[in-house]
């Protein structure tokens, strides 16, 4: 399937493929994602979300397009588990490689934006998990990415604290309105914060939809209720059961 979106944006790929030895993960994807969009990328176990990312990211030399293979230089990645250096402080985590006079200023400000004002100068393993995923998120941001990619950045955190994070991430990226792909399992996380929804299935974007709900949303409104059991269903749940 050949997906154009309505605008050339700072992401567009055509015709990525990737596969491990002879196992075929992405096949002929091609995609253009526009500024600002907030994307999310389901997908079966195994279907291939983290590598389309790692491609994304330009962490995988393997991964073969044919033409066009565009993304910003400037691109934050944000992982599961926080990746903070245990032997720095907090502080010290998010300004490392900044190259900005105020670095420590905005770090601080920025700290201050995700609730952990009064842990600049504390160790990371002092940090709760949702704590570290906080101060995670604060380094990604304070380089101003063009592009944000997340490789389900809350799916170790508890039901409370990942409701917490969807609302954090969200004022956040309201801010600079950085182009995000967000894979995730989570069909209502993908429904609360993005603009436009992948399914990745068989090595291709099987399904495209967009978001069109105004923020903030209500897991009860009939249009998400909707789009809920067509992804389900997409993503092999009966929804009878749930
Ligand atoms: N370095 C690798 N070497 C061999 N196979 C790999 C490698 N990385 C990924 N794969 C395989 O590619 C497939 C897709 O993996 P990927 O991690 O992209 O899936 P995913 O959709 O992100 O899965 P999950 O939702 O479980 O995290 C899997 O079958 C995986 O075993």
């Amino acid at each position: 399937m050949t997906i154009h979106a309505p605008s050339f944006g700072p992401v567009s790929l055509r015709n990525l493929s990737r596969g491990f030895g002879q196992k075929t993960i992405l096949n002929d994807i091609t995609l253009d994602i526009p500024r600002g969009q907030f994307v999310a990328l389901l997908g079966e176990s195994g279907s291939g979300k983290t590598t389309l990312l790692r491609a994304l990211a330009g962490l995988d030399d393997d991964a073969v397009t044919q033409g066009d293979f565009r993304t910003p230089r400037n691109t934050s990645v944000l992982f599961q588990d926080a990746r903070l250096l245990p032997w720095m402080s907090v502080i010290d985590n998010l300004t490392l490689g900044l190259r900005r006079s105020d670095a420590k200023v905005a770090a601080s400000a920025m700290l201050d934006s995700v609730g952990l004002g009064d842990k600049a100068d504390v160790w990371p393993a002092t940090l709760s998990g949702g704590q570290k995923q906080r101060a995670a998120l604060a380094r990604s941001l304070l380089r101003q990415p063009e592009l944000l990619l997340a490789d389900e950045p809350f799916g170790a955190l508890d039901a409370l604290t990942r409701m917490r994070m969807h609302g954090l991430l969200f004022r956040l990226v309201e801010r600079r309105k950085p182009t995000v792909v967000l894979v995730t399992h989570d069909v209502d996380e993908a429904l609360l914060l993005s603009d436009r929804i992948l399914v990745l299935k068989d090595g291709r974007i099987a399904e495209d939809h967009q978001v069109a709900l105004p923020h903030p949303r209500s897991t009860g409104h009939p249009t998400f209720v909707e789009l809920r059991q067509t992804l389900l269903r997409s993503l092999g749940v009966e929804t009878n059961l749930v």
